[in-house]
C-alpha cells in the first residue's frame, strides 16, 4: 500500500551515511527501506568515507556544501542519517540546509509510532520517543515550530510530542507507572499457563524474516503480514495443537535490526519477556537475504542481552521456495517455507520433540486415601484424563522423570 502523508504527498528524503564497516552497503540499503516504510520517496543517497562521524556536523563541511546543492536542486523535505545524531548536530545540519534532518533511530522510533496499536505497544513507544527527545530538545524544537510535522516528529496515535523539558518528565514517569501495572496483569497471565502447564514457544527474528507468517500457517491465525518491517510490534498468542494432540501456545515478537535504539529495546523489554519464559524459541532467518550471517549474530546478540541465550532453539530458515537448492538440516535447523507451507511437519515434529524431551504420558492408579499423591499430580503435573474405579482413581498425567519415579508404585499400563 502506498503511504501519503497527511497533506497528501510522500516527504521526498535523501539519504546520508559514512562509509566505515564492511556491513555499510546492507545497512544503507536497510536504511532506504525503513524510510520507504515511514513513508518517504527517497530521491537520493549520499555517502562519504570517513573514520570517525564530524562533532559538529555528522558528516565533512565540504560534503555538506554539496548535500545542500542536492537539497535545493531536489526539492528534499527530509534528510535521514544513517546514524544517532546528538542534538547539537540536528540543529547544525537544519540550520545549514534549511530543512527537516532526521537520525535512524528517529526513523525507527516514527514507524513503531505508527504501528503501535495495543494500549501497551502505544506507551512503549511514547516513553522511548520522549527519552530520545530529552537530551534533543535542543536540536528537535525547531522541527516542529519552524520545519513542520511529519516523518521524525509523529507520536504513536498521532498524540503531539511534547516539547517541554518538564512536561515530558512526568509524562515519563507516568508512563513508566502505566507499563509497571501492565506488567503486572501480563506476569500473573504467564503465572496462570504455568499453572495449566502449557508450553510456550515464542517465535523471534530479525524483522520481515517472516514469523507472523509463520504464525499464520500453524495456527490460520490472521496476523498482519506486510514486506515491510516492523509489521508486528505486539506479541500475539495462539494456541498450537501438536501432531500428538498436545497444545502450546505459540507467541510471535517484534522482529529485531541491527542498531536498534537502546530506548526501544529498553521499552520493549516487557513485550520480549514473553521471549524470556519461553520453553522454547523458534529463530526465523530468511534465506534469501545476502548478509544472513550478520543478521543471525544480530538476532543473537538481543537473545543474549535478554538473557535467554541458553534457553532451547531452533533455527527455521524460511523462504525456500525462492531457493534453488535447498540444504537438508536436521532437528535443529529446519529448511521451510511459511508462505507456501512447506517443510511444516518437519518442524512441527522437531518442536514436539524439543519441547517434550524430558516428559512422558504415564497412567497411575492412586486409592481413595492417596491423596496428598492426588493434590501433587493434579497441581504439579498435567492431567490428561481422570477416571473412577472401585481400587482408585485413575489418572494419566504428563510427567517428568522424577516424577515418574516417585510414584512409580502407583503405575499400571
Ligand atoms: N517467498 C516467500 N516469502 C515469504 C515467506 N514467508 C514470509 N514471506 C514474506 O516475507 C514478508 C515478511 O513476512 P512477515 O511474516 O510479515 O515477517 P515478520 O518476520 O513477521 O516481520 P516483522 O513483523 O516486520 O518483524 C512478507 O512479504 C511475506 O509474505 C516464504 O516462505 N517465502
Ligand atoms: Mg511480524
Amino acid at each position: 500500500m502506498e503511504e501519503l502523508n497527511r497533506e497528501g504527498y510522500k516527504e521526498r528524503a535523501i539519504l546520508v551515511g559514512i562509509v566505515s564497516t564492511p556491513e555499510y552497503e546492507e545497512s544503507m540499503e536497510e536504511l532506504k527501506e525503513l524510510a520507504l516504510t515511514a513513508g518517504a520517496e527517497v530521491v537520493g543517497i549520499m555517502t562519504q568515507k570517513r573514520n570517525t562521524i564530524d562533532k559538529a556536523h555528522y558528516i565533512g563541511k565540504g560534503k555538506l556544501e554539496e548535500l545542500k546543492f542536492f537539497v535545493e536542486n531536489q526539492e528534499v523535505d527530509l534528510v535521514i542519517v544513517n546514524d544517532e545524531l546528538t542534538g547539537t548536530q540536528i540543529k547544525n545540519i537544519e540550520d545549514f540546509l534549511n530543512v527537516k534532518v532526521i537520525d535512524r533511530t528517529n526513523l525507527i522510533l516514527d514507524i513503531f509510532a505508527k504501528r503501535a496499536k495495543s494500549r501497551e505497544g502505544m506507551l512503549q513507544v511514547e516513553l522511548a520517543q520522549l527519552k530520545y527527545r530529552l537530551p534533543r530538545l535542543v536540536g528537535l524544537g525547531g522541527q516542529l515550530s519552524r520545519l513542520g510535522g511529519g516523518i521524525g516528529t509523529r507520536g504513536p496515535g498521532e498524540t503531539k510530542l511534547e516539547t517541554d523539558r518538564r512536561h515530558i518528565k512526568n509524562r515519563i514517569k507516568a508512563i513508566e507507572k502505566k507499563l509497571e501495572e501492565i506488567e503486572r496483569h501480563r506476569s500473573l497471565q504467564r503465572e496462570r499457563r504455568k499453572k495449566n502447564r502449557i508450553p510456550v514457544i515464542a517465535i523471534v527474528g530479525y524483522t520481515n524474516a517472516g514469523k507472523s507468517t509463520l504464525l499464520n500457517a500453524l495456527t490460520n491465525a490472521e496476523v498482519y503480514v506486510e514486506d515491510k518491517l516492523f509489521a508486528t510490534l505486539d506479541p500475539t498468542a495462539r494456541r498450537l495443537v501438536l501432531p500428538s494432540g498436545r497444545e502450546v501456545i505459540l507467541i510471535d515478537t517484534v522482529g529485531f535490526i541491527r542498531k536498534l535504539p537502546h530506548d526501544l529495546v529498553e521499552a520493549f523489554k516487557s513485550t520480549l519477556e514473553e521471549a524470556k519464559y519461553a520453553d522454547l524459541l523458534l529463530h526465523v532467518i530468511d534465506v534469501t537475504s545476502p548478509d544472513m550471517e550478520e543478521k543471525i549474530k544480530v538476532v543473537e546478540k538481543v537473545l543474549s542481552d535478554l538473557d535467554v541465550i541458553n534457553t532451547p532453539r531452533i533455527n527455521v530458515f524460511n523462504k525456500i521456495d525462492l531457493l534453488d537448492v535447498v540444504p537438508k538440516g536436521n532437528e535443529k535447523e529446519i529448511y521451510i517455507s511459511a508462505k507456501n507451507k512447506i517443510g511444516l511437519d518437519k518442524l512441527l515434529q522437531a518442536i514436539e520433540k524439543e519441547i517434550f524431551k524430558d516428559v512422558e504420558i504415564v497412567n497411575f492408579l492412586l486409592p481413595y486415601d492417596k491423596t496428598k499423591e492426588y493434590n501433587y499430580l493434579k497441581e504439579k503435573t498435567k492431567v490428561i484424563e481422570e477416571s473412577y474405579d472401585e481400587k482408585g482413581i485413575i489418572i494419566k498425567a504428563e510427567v517428568q522423570k522424577e516424577t515418574k519415579e516417585r510414584f512409580k508404585d502407583f503405575i499400571i499400563v
